[in-house]
């Protein structure tokens, strides 16, 4: 398994002083200088020659770190004053700038480590400054420090300046909503390789830069991790990057150093409120990506009202877009709009036409009518960044429109039965993905899923329900119980579904079972060849954690194994129906008296 220190760097990278960096964010330049290579801002990632960025955190300060950052080879820190007082407490040896922000407290700290402050330079070590002091015994060179008042804004562009700006040497497009960032980044990239870039991509699953291929810890890295895969696809002669921006990246400012060419606004619900407050705020921080700090043009979907709010309060020109999908009617005075979606294969066909009168018909292979409204996204992005429009047109007919595949987004592993994983794990993800699923299946609808323990309890019920409403067979089992009783997490999904049960009066069946790869295997065995099982909850997902411990655990490999099984299932029954035949036919022409071999009397 990979760690979750490992990162993308780029191997080669031209060695930045300090004193030069420390100017161009503005900072006191410390009183020695040093040269750095990379960036990192947790002391595990660090290698020799970077700048160790030690962020105030929620819960504690990264300088608490610096003494193991500096003993790994970091050959500067960039901090605050609180960092530098942490610095000083450690004894860690340093040299900062006099006026740069460094309390009386701090200064206090290195003094009493012996350090002189005098001119120039506060240097927060045991000699006179020097390179070698013996600094509360830590015997490592005194490293310089820049500080400024807010290092998480500093972050970003201190990474941008030591890799070179990478941003500015590909063609930039980052995605925003509350669900379609992962989906819409693929088919991104898809198209954009289709028109002939060499394409990179970060996002929820993986980050990608030509053969380079990591999986994903955060949906967007921190800063100085960000700006290191932007070097190594510059690296590795990726031109174009399709990019998931979360809410939590904006306002902790990983996206700092950045400036897309082009944002994309998928839509917006109910989410991450423990974080953002009210979900205005969470829509203000989204906002914020469509300013001229962090793009030059915007793409947004108008399909809910936050679209049409945020494309009247945008400071970057926004072409909108109406697919007609969403909450909202499709609106005519829409820049581009979806006309003439029809089922195509195991997606949808669709016209994109902007009201210039340009148009095309393309097609996704992904199901449902928001996964129509993703492709779209993905295509005018693409046309807004000045791609020409025939050249559009030509590639998306070529590579067969929008067809990448989604790791865990509507994945579909089968066709007889059909047998899709999707990442749906909230109550209107799962409505939506067995809303999209009902129309092309012609048996039974079976979802297998479950509810996430220690988060957000109070959508298990209604999760039960959606499932109840939106399938004909529900089983209900573990996602990932976190530290939570599964028994409990289990039961209030159960109650919220039989609930709906008996308040609708139809008939469908339910059935618990724990084990989520037994509960998989049950769904795939029991279905029919024209029947679709949706496995929901997980997606590309790998570990299963169970009270505190993890677990493998991937949906799609139980989802083939299972699938393996019924085959194998199957060819048994056909084999031995196919021996029965052969006895019985054997017996017809040995003996007078036909016997049926399953007659037992
Ligand atoms: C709420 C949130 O986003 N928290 C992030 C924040 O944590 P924090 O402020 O508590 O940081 P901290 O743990 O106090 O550490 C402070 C500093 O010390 C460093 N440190 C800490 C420990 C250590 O041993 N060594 C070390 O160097 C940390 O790297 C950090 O720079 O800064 C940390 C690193 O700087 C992030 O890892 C952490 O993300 C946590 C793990 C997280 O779960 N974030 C989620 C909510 C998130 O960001 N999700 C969005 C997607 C949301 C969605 O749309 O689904 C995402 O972009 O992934
Ligand atoms: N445009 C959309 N509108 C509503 N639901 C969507 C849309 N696109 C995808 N979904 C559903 O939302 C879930 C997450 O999709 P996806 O991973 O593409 O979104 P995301 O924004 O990256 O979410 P996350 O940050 O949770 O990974 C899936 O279950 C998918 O079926």
């Amino acid at each position: 398994m990979t760690s979750p220190h490992s990162r993308i760097r780029p191997a080669a990278v031209t060695p930045r002083r300090v004193s030069d960096l420390a100017a161009a964010l503005g900072a006191q330049v410390p009183a020695a200088d040093a040269g750095v290579t990379g960036v990192a801002s947790d002391n595990r990632a660090v290698q020799p020659g970077d700048l160790f960025v030690a962020l105030p955190g929620a819960r504690v300060h990264g300088a608490r770190f610096a003494a193991d950052a500096v003993a790994r080879g970091a050959s500067a820190v960039l901090t605050d004053a609180a960092g530098v007082e942490e610095l000083a407490a450690q004894g860690v040896p340093f040299h900062a700038a006099p006026a740069s922000g460094v309390t009386a407290a701090a200064a206090t700290g290195a003094a009493a480590t012996g350090a002189a402050v005098s001119g120039a330079a506060a240097s927060g070590t045991a000699a006179s400054g020097g390179d070698e002091p013996g600094g509360a015994g830590t015997g490592a060179p005194a490293v310089p420090v820049v500080v400024v008042p807010d290092p998480r804004t500093a972050a970003g562009p201190a990474a941008a300046h030591v890799y070179g700006s990478p941003a500015e040497s590909l063609a930039t497009f980052g995605l925003t909503g509350t669900n379609g960032k992962t989906t819409t980044t693929y088919q991104l990239d898809h198209l954009l390789r289709g028109i002939g870039h060499k394409g990179g991509l970060v996002g929820t699953v993986e980050t990608r830069s030509g053969d380079r291929v990591l999986p994903s810890v955060l949906t967007t890295p921190e800063a100085a991790d960000l700006q290191a895969v932007l070097a190594a696809m510059v690296e590795d002669g990726v031109d174009s990057l399709a990019m998931e921006v979360s809410s939590h990246a904006i306002a902790q400012h990983r996206v700092d150093g950045i400036v897309y060419d082009v944002a994309g606004f998928t839509n917006l619900t109910q989410d991450h409120l423990d974080f953002h407050g009210d979900l205005e705020s969470y829509f203000a921080v989204k906002a914020e990506l469509f300013t001229p700090a962090r793009s030059r043009r915007g793409v947004v979907v108008v399909d809910d009202e936050h679209g049409v709010a945020l494309a009247k309060r945008a400071e970057v020109p926004v072409a909108t877009l109406s697919t007609g999908t969403g909450v909202r009617p499709l609106d005519d005075s829409a820049d581009w709009t979806v006309s003439d979606v029809a089922p195509d294969g195991t997606g949808s066909a669709f016209t994109l036409t902007h009201a210039d009168g340009r148009s095309l018909r393309t097609r996704t292979s992904l199901p449902g009518g928001y996964n129509v409204a993703n492709a779209a996204l993905a295509v005018v992005m693409v046309l807004e960044s000045g791609a020409p429009f025939d050249a559009v047109a030509g590639a998306l007919a070529r590579i067969d429109g929008l067809a990448a595949t989604v790791p865990g987004r509507m994945e579909v592993l089968a066709s007889r039965p059909r047998v899709v994983v999707d990442f749906a794990h909230n109550t209107e993800a799962l409505e939506l993905a067995l809303a999209a699923l009902r129309p092309t299946t012609a048996g039974r609808l079976s979802v297998v899923f479950g509810a996430t323990g220690d988060r957000d309890p109070g959508k298990r019920p209604f999760m039960g329900a959606a499932a109840v409403r939106g399938a004909d067979v529900v089983v209900v089992t573990d996602d990932d119980p976190h530290g939570e009783d599964r028994a409990s997490v289990r039961k209030a999904v159960l109650d919220g579904a039989h609930e709906a049960l008996a308040e609708d009066g139809t008939t469908v069946e339910i059935t618990e079972i724990a084990d989520r790869a037994a509960a998989i295997a049950h769904a795939v065995a029991a279905a029919d060849d024209d029947d679709t099982v949706l496995v929901a909850g997980r997606g590309h997902e790998t570990i299963q954690e169970i009270a505190g411990e993890d677990h493998l655990l991937d949906d799609r490999e139980e989802a083939r194994a299972a699938l393996a099984a019924r085959q194998a299932e199957i060819a048994e029954q056909a084999e031995l129906a196919q021996d029965r035949a052969l006895t019985r036919d054997f017996r017809l022409t040995t003996d007078h008296t036909a016997v049926d071999p399953e007659r037992t009397n």
